[in-house]
């Protein structure tokens, strides 16, 4: 143990975490340093159970009845409003449904067609560093509503918001570097240049308050397979702020964004409410297992998550620090708290780094590599121990120590 000195404060600090009790919900291996809910989230127990229940009983011996007798037509608005202290929604906000794509998509055309056809706000501002979904989808958004896109970096979008900016497709967190954006100032600059925001939140949602209602947000779109847990291709969630519900214009209005939609009738009329953000039937399987894994959520206050995730990405940089021979795994992440999300990315020569993250695999450390340079490593406060981020950087070192020879 002489030569692991942070091993003892991580099994000190593991005793002393309130969340703790929480991992055993989970199903995690303690053989394996499961760093990589950032990218899909841990599996809770609860969901085997609910899952075949709903497969069992509610598809097999209710079949259709189930539309209504097991509650699956109200499941999206339902389970959104689970979603919404999560993000800082209050009711009737979040709707959960399709992918975080296609979520992405109709915020963006929407919060263009605000504008009611101005010609004059003929630009979409994204952030430079975004996430390649985000920035393929606005400018599809783009060609659809007769805008350009301008890739300006984050920091630096409230002061690019101009006469002609029609709204802005912003990433709370860079999912490269782990870097936390500016919410409030950004959305409060948008708005005073006469522009819509729509955020992403993939890499905030369950891992730090985020304050939707309180900072004035538009729109937002997120993943519910990360930090929240809900499973490879859970659906995502659409946040659509009340007093826009009226003018919210979807560019994919399916049926089930009908006000009737067993009228079956030949014009669409909107639902009210966020359920106008719905478009097609929802993936029901899928959205159930993430309603079972929201039970994990029940009693959990937000700022408490913030307060472990802080102190798990503080401790995992003292690990690297103490155990990383000096420059060769170089945190990109900020050290500043007001700019760092929930995970932790090491920069490593660009031609060695693939290789380094796969001897972790192999070792069982579960981070991500992101070409060509970035190792990541996500901490979900959950269920993520100390002693796997004190694991992982001793795990890095002797792997960095070895290709050195
Ligand atoms: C920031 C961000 N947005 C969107 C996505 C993709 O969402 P989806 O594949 O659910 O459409 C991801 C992850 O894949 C992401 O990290
Ligand atoms: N959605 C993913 C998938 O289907 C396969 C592998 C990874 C993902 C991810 O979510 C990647 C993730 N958004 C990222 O931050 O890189």
């Amino acid at each position: 143990m002489s030569d692991r000195p942070l091993a003892g404060e991580a099994a000190a600090r593991d005793a002393a975490d309130p969340l703790r009790a929480l991992r055993a919900a989970f199903t995690v291996d303690d053989a394996v340093a499961y760093l990589d809910g950032n990218s899909l989230g841990a599996l809770p127990h609860g969901v085997a159970e609910r899952l075949a229940h709903v497969v069992g009983h509610e598809w097999g011996r209710l079949g259709i009845r189930s539309w209504t007798e097991s509650g699956w037509w109200a499941a999206p608005e339902r389970v959104g409003e689970r979603i919404a202290p999560l993000v800082g929604a209050g009711p009737g906000q979040v709707v959960v449904g399709d992918s975080t794509s296609v979520n992405l998509f109709k915020a963006v055309v929407a919060a263009v067609r605000l504008h009611d056809g101005d010609r004059a706000r003929d630009e979409i501002l994204v952030d430079a560093t975004t996430f390649p979904t985000d920035a393929y989808i606005a400018r599809s958004a783009a060609r659809l509503t007769g805008c350009t896109v301008r890739a300006v970096p984050a920091g630096e979008i409230p002061g690019a918001a101009g006469p002609r900016t029609a709204a802005a497709l912003v990433n709370h967190v860079d999912y490269r570097t782990g870097r936390l954006h500016d919410l409030p100032a950004t959305t409060a600059a948008l708005h005073a240049a006469g522009a819509y925001a729509v955020w992403d939140v993939s890499h905030s949602a369950g891992v730090l308050p985020i304050g939707l209602d309180t900072h004035g947000v538009d729109l937002a779109a997120g993943c519910t397979y990360k930090y929240l847990n809900g499973g490879p291709g859970a659906p995502a969630f659409l946040y659509v702020r009340r007093d826009l519900q009226e003018r919210f214009d979807s560019p994919l209005p399916g049926w089930n964004s009908h006000a009737h939609p067993f009228a079956m009738a030949a014009d669409h009329t909107p639902a009210p409410g966020a359920t106008r953000g719905r478009c097609g039937t929802p993936d029901i399987l899928s959205l159930l297992a993430l309603d079972a894994a929201l039970d994990v959520w029940d009693g959990v206050r937000p700022a408490a998550v913030r307060a472990k995730s802080l102190a798990l990405t503080d401790f995992f940089l003292a690990c690297i620090e103490a155990y990383v021979p000096a420059g060769r795994a170089v945190p990109v992440t900020p050290a500043a708290h007001r700019e760092r999300g929930g995970q932790v990315s090491l920069a490593c020569p660009a031609d060695d780094a693939a290789a380094v993250m796969d001897e972790l695999l192999r070792r069982g450390v579960v981070g991500d590599h992101r070409p060509p340079d970035l190792l990541r490593f996500g901490f979900s406060p959950l269920y993520t121990r100390f002693a796997e981020a004190e694991r992982a950087a001793w795990t890095l070192a002797a792997v960095l120590r070895r290709r050195a020879t």
